[in-house]
């Protein structure tokens, strides 16, 4: 990976770019989780700002978190995408033989063993990191019988892993479809389906190609033996045994074999690039891409803790920076399950114990942009194609006075409607250096 090291050309002011992950809502919702949230912090931030709103890779596309991460940080996702499994992998640290491996992001969710009928995505968010570790392991390097086939399993975060499937001889293709149901696949690039039938799909080759086919085939196969390893695993009996969801299949989705390949971030805005992030694809993200990447650990609960430990983070990055973006969960997940009071309180947390001590410690030398990847609404519980609220802060910037951070409020912004999140950084970065 390239990280550049050349010196600050031309930053007159550093900048932090605070991406809160499916902070937004629907512009349609009565009342947003933003409006109703306590959060002077980002209200203060709203009001000194100039203020838009912004689709993050354009209207009318439900993004999942790379690709819009990808955009936000000034890349076409349509020209430079290679796919979410590679980064996940990359986040994990994990290798993938370009042109002999495929690799997958993956959910340990609960099925029907029989009847293969979804009942939670995401083994209601029960699965405990060591229990997916235990599982992974048990069917991480399986054989598969034909196209001296083999596969890795990684897990990462909770339900999150990374499975990568490979031949020794054999070409292998992303292009594959998802056995989620969840997300349609377009090209590389997987959309957030509204509503979908939950079973789990067979894997299709998505054109007819020898190597897409023997791609699907092999994740096939691995889809068949995992289910039955998985149902009779000693974890999944002691869970079943506690009332608790079994993690008894893998949900793939978004195959990708190679890395983007794109100017590494230090070089493109012509300074020092940090990433600061907690989940494996965004740490993926900050590496594929060249920057200097912090990985911060996943959160443990305690939020006042968890945020003075990034706060710090933040400010250590900054010493040795000219942009330091830094991406935090909190929101997204209670979006995904339409709890909306839990969604508002992770707003607050953040507001309370990232966002007001930020403010206390910003210096006249520091901008702040702060966004999200995508509306991740409780009314919907997916992601939504919504134009998310975009605030950008600087010392002695005309400001649009806005009386609260929110999207309806922020119709009314300066900044107007971004097309596309990857309009956002340059623009910024060359306000950074008039
Ligand atoms: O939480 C995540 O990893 C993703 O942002 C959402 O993925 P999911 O729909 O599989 O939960």
């Amino acid at each position: 990976m390239i990280i550049y090291l050349g010196g600050n050309m031309g930053f007159n002011l550093k900048l932090i770019y605070l991406v809160l992950d499916g902070m937004g809502d629907r512009l349609s919702d009565p009342v947003t989780t933003l409006e109703s949230a306590e959060k002077p912090g980002l209200d203060f931030i709203a009001s000194n700002s100039k203020c838009g709103l912004m689709y993050t890779v354009g209207k009318g596309v439900a993004p999942e978190s790379d690709e819009a991460v990808i955009s936000l940080l000034g890349y076409d996702p349509h020209e430079v995408y290679t796919g979410r499994g590679p980064l996940e992998a990359l986040g994990a640290g994990i290798p993938i033989k370009e042109g002999y491996e495929v690799a997958f992001r993956a959910n340990f969710a609960t099925v029907d063993s029989s009847s293969l009928r979804i009942i939670d995505r995401r083994v209601g968010r029960s699965l405990k990191t060591e229990e997916a570790r235990k599982l992974a392991e048990a069917l991480d390097k399986m054989e598969l019988e034909k196209y001296d086939g083999y596969v890795r399993v990684i897990a990462t975060i909770g339900h999150r892993a990374v499975v990568v499937i490979g031949s020794r001889t054999r070409r292998l293709s992303p292009m594959v479809d998802n056995n989620d149901p969840a997300y349609k696949r377009v090209g590389l690039v997987s959309i957030a389906n509204q509503s979908f039938n939950p079973f789990l799909k067979e894997i299709e080759p998505l054109d007819n190609s020898e190597e897409a086919r023997a791609t699907a085939e092999l994740a096939n196969l691995f889809m068949k033996k995992s289910i039955e390893i998985l149902d009779t695993h000693p974890v999944n009996k002691e869970r079943v045994k506690r009332g608790l969801p079994p993690a008894n299949a893998l949900l793939l989705r978004d195959a990708g074999g190679s890395f983007p390949r794109a100017t590494p971030l230090g070089e493109k805005y012509g300074g020092r690039f940090t990433v600061l992030a907690e989940m494996p694809v965004e740490i993926g993200i900050g590496r594929a891409f060249g920057a200097e990447t912090i990985v911060m650990d996943p959160p443990t609960g305690r939020p006042e803790i968890d945020y003075k430990i990034r706060l710090e983070k933040t400010f250590e990055a900054l010493e040795k920076s000219d942009i330091v973006y830094v991406h935090l969960k909190g929101p997204d997940e209670p979006g995904h399950d339409g709890d909306a009071a839990l969604k508002r309180k992770r707003i607050e947390e953040i507001d309370r114990h990232y966002v007001q001590p930020l403010l206390a410690r910003l210096k006249d030398n520091t901008a702040l942009l702060v966004t999200a990847d995508h509306a991740t609404p409780p009314s919907v519980k997916s992601h939504t194609d919504d134009p998310v609220p975009v605030a950008f802060y600087a010392p002695g910037i005309k400001a649009d006075g806005l009386k609260a951070f929110s999207e309806k409020e922020f119709a009314k912004g300066s900044l107007g409607l971004i097309e596309h999140g990857w309009m956002l950084l340059p623009m910024v970065v060359k306000y950074l250096k008039e």
